[in-house]
């Protein structure tokens, strides 16, 4: 039926503020999102979250909280994306712009949802809290979602 690409994000979060990127191209182009990108073979998914943050933002990090993971699935397309969420509350470097994406801190009670996933705004505040999840959205296009499951987990 489905075959799923697994799929990194992660999110850095200092007290007040989260690192969001606005993508410049490719799949997401025009949305701000955390730094991610596919798993390559050979590499475990907390590598593949750290090695996309570093290219994708500048910075690297001691230690990724894995805190959720949903499964998206896009009418008509037969690939789930499995995408494995992070958090990060501490990073070392300078958010630097990327070909892919242009960082900037956001406050954390002024992140612009109305340009980002329409997911986002479902689970970032468990993200924010450090609440384990899993998640399953069903969309129509890119903007509308028409069906979607979002349960706090112990385990992820
Ligand atoms: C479809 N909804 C999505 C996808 C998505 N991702 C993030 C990572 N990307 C590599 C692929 C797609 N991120 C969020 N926040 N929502």
């Amino acid at each position: 039926m489905f075959t799923s690409k697994l799929l990194t994000l992660v999110l850095v979060v200092q007290p007040g503020r989260v690192l969001l990127g606005m993508k410049k191209r490719g799949f997401g182009a025009g949305k701000w999102n955390g730094f991610g990108g596919k798993v390559e073979h050979g590499e475990t998914i907390e590598q593949a979250a750290r090695r996309e943050l570093l290219e994708e933002s500048g910075l690297t990090v001691d230690t990724l909280d894995k805190l959720g993971n949903i499964k998206f699935e896009f009418i008509g397309e037969t690939e789930l994306l499995d995408v494995h969420i992070f958090r990060a509350d501490s990073f070392h470097g300078e958010p630097t712009e990327s070909d892919e994406m242009r960082p900037q801190w956001f406050d954390c009670d002024k992140i612009p949802f109305s340009q980002m996933w329409a997911d986002d705004i479902l689970w970032f505040p468990m993200m924010f809290q450090k609440k384990k999840f899993l998640g399953y959205f069903k969309f129509q296009g890119h903007d509308l979602i028409v069906e979607h499951k979002l349960e706090e987990v112990n385990e992820v």
